[in-house]
Parts: C-alpha cells; sequence; structure tokens
C-alpha cells in the first residue's frame, strides 16, 4: 500500500480508537459515581491487575505485552483522574527514584504532591490531603529502608499495592571527571554504589542529602567546587547536568520495592503478599514459638526484619511479609496463632505481590 493511504488508514483507525476510549471514559465516569456513592476506594489494584492479566492473556498481535501494559497504564491513568481529582503523595522532590515508581504506577493524568520526608507522606494520606501515598520500603541492595517501617507502628495507614523498580545509577556532574572531588547523593545509593566508589572515587569526600534530586542541585551550584552527584537520569535531566557514567551500582539487578498506602487494604487477587508487625513477650521461646505459626500452618514468610521499639531498650518490633492475603484461610489462622505468642501484632496490609 502506498504511504498515503496507509497514514489515512491509520487516520481512521486513530478516529475509532478515539472513539472507543471515550466510550470507555463514560463508562468509568458511571464507576466512579457508584464508588463515590458508595463509599468506595476509587485506586483499585486488584481490578487494575485483573485486567492487566486478561490483556496479556488475550492478545495475539504483534505489540509486546509490555508496550500493552505501557499503553493501558496512561488509560487507566486517565480513568482515576476523571473518577476523582486523585492525588498522590510522594517522597520529593520531584525527580527522585520515588517519584518515577509512583509514575509507573499511577500514569501521567493525575495529581502529585512531592513531601519533604516520609512522615509527611504519611500525614498528607492520613489528613486526606492526598488518596495515596508512595514510599520506599526496601532495596535488593541496601536491605530495609528502616524510617518507612518506623512509621508504620503508629499509622492508621494501610498498604494497597506495591511496585518494584530498577533502579540504576549514574555520576552526573556540569565538569569533567578529573575536575571532582565531592560526590552527593542518599545514603541509600552511596550503599549500592559502594564498590564503584572505593575503585573509582577512593579519595572524594561523600555527603549525604536527603535525596537524589538534592544532589543533583548540589553539583550544578557547586560545580566550581568540584561537586558531583550519584542518581538518576531524570534528576540529571532536570539540574542540566552531564551523565559521565551510566549504571555505577554495585548490582545490575538492583531494584527498590515501594508501597502504596491509603485508607484500605486491597481485596484478594490470589496472588498476594500480607505485612504485618509485632512484638513478642520478654521470656525465652517467645519469638521461635511466635514464628512456629507460619510454619504450623505452611505460610512462607518472604521477609523478616528488626527494629528497636523506641519504647524501651533493647526492646523490638519485628516486621514479616507473608504469601498469601489475610483473607486466606491458613493466613488468617497463621495470624490467630501468632497473636497467642505476641504483646502486639499489627496487620498493615494485603496487596497484590506484583513483579513490577
Ligand atoms: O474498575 C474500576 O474500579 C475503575 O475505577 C476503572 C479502572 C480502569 O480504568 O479500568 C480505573 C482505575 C482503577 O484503579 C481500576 C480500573
Amino acid at each position: 500500500m502506498p504511504l498515503d493511504n496507509i497514514r489515512k488508514r491509520i487516520d481512521e483507525i486513530d478516529q475509532q480508537l478515539l472513539d472507543l476510549l471515550n466510550a470507555r471514559a463514560d463508562m468509568v465516569h458511571e464507576v466512579g459515581e457508584i464508588k463515590k456513592k458508595e463509599g468506595l476506594q476509587i485506586y483499585a489494584p486488584e481490578r487494575e491487575t485483573a485486567l492487566l492479566q486478561r490483556l496479556a492473556a488475550m492478545n495475539h498481535g504483534r505489540l509486546p505485552e509490555k508496550s500493552i501494559r505501557a499503553i493501558y497504564r496512561e488509560i487507566m491513568s486517565a480513568a482515576l483522574a476523571l473518577e476523582d481529582n486523585l492525588t498522590v503523595a510522594y517522597l520529593g522532590p520531584e525527580g527522585t527514584w520515588t517519584h518515577q515508581a509512583a509514575i509507573k504506577k499511577f500514569g501521567h493524568s493525575i495529581q502529585y504532591t512531592a513531601q519533604p520526608n516520609f512522615a509527611d507522606v504519611f500525614n498528607q494520606v492520613a489528613r486526606r490531603k492526598a488518596h495515596y501515598g508512595v514510599v520506599p520500603i526496601e532495596n535488593s541492595t541496601e536491605g530495609a529502608v528502616s524510617h518507612t517501617l518506623d512509621l508504620f507502628v503508629d499509622s492508621p495507614l494501610q498498604i494497597c499495592a506495591q511496585v518494584l523498580l530498577r533502579i540504576e545509577n549514574g555520576l552526573m556532574a556540569s565538569i569533567p571527571r578529573e575536575e571532582i572531588k565531592t560526590l552527593y547523593s542518599h545514603p541509600q545509593v552511596f550503599g549500592q554504589c559502594r564498590n564503584w566508589i572505593l575503585r573509582h572515587f577512593p579519595e572524594a569526600d561523600l555527603v549525604e542529602v536527603s535525596s537524589t534530586t538534592k544532589a543533583a542541585q548540589l553539583a550544578a551550584d557547586k560545580a566550581a567546587d568540584g561537586a558531583a552527584a550519584l542518581g538518576g537520569n531524570l534528576a540529571a535531566e532536570l539540574h542540566g547536568l552531564t551523565m559521565l557514567e551510566e549504571s555505577i551500582q554495585d548490582r545490575a539487578t538492583n531494584t527498590t520495592r515501594f508501597l502504596v498506602i491509603g485508607e484500605k487494604t486491597c481485596p484478594a487477587t490470589g496472588n498476594d503478599r500480607t505485612s504485618i508487625l509485632f512484638s513478642v513477650h520478654d521470656r525465652p521461646g517467645s519469638l521461635v514459638k511466635a514464628l512456629q505459626a507460619f510454619d504450623k500452618l505452611n505460610v512462607n514468610m518472604s521477609k523478616i526484619e528488626s527494629r528497636p521499639s523506641k519504647q524501651r531498650d533493647w526492646e523490638y518490633i519485628f516486621y514479616v511479609d507473608l504469601a498469601g492475603h489475610c483473607t486466606d484461610q491458613d493466613v488468617a489462622e497463621a495470624l490467630d496463632e501468632l497473636e497467642k505468642h505476641c504483646s502486639l501484632v499489627k496487620m498493615f496490609g494485603s496487596y497484590p505481590d506484583t513483579e513490577e
């Protein structure tokens, strides 16, 4: 077919697509009205998971699953913006990895509000200034983000979804590599790039700052003093820096898991994860007995962390992730059993155990 004819055909298909997208938007508007009337959550991760799985199974065309997911992420983002002026708080400033994780989960049509620290992300959601919040919880190289864990102890908020993001850090600056004397970055990023720093900049001063975007800003402002930053592409772009070296993290698969927090948790999808915290009585064997609850009911524990309780010295809170949903019979029974051995048990969410 000649090029002009093909383009004419594309124009016709686009017209059909647009009509269909608007027909979908009409239905989404109705869903929004029902949700408002019945006080249901606007964001429905369980529905999104089912929809994406169904589309992947149905798709026999030329488009790869990755592209279908990206297109539908934006279609659902537009839907969320239509149903309500959906607002998501994240650990800012703009350009941080958390910002990128939030966009990966909620797309470009909704509103975002950058917060200066973790506590403010929780507060914005608890005070209903934002519908949801996005915070990092653990990195595959550096481990737990303890600040986030601590905030769950007293928070009424629940986890409703997770996002996994591959973290590719680079060296960015506006000066040549030989002039670099100081490296700015977030402590987690220094941890993720520890060996690379030792190999390439053993003499440099390392200065920890609150975010990679802040680090990029300082690298731009203090270039004359030999400043550079470690962080992602978006932070470099925002502050007009050049990426002098990409992908400098010690592990190529370096990934951070982020959580979406809101007022309610998510219904079961068949592939879920449940996050709880507990503390045990100060008696011999009590931690072992508590953990045996999971073994007894054959519930897989995918993670355990401990943090000081901050109530009494040498008293700890344990954070555990379980495979399954809190409404699954085995998980529910294991939690009942756990309660018998603990001074405190708190469930803070069951959500789809997505791989991205
Ligand atoms: O089905 C819903 O509950 C909707 O709100 C619609 C829709 C969609 O676009 O399909 C939009 C957002 C939700 O997170 C899930 C699905």
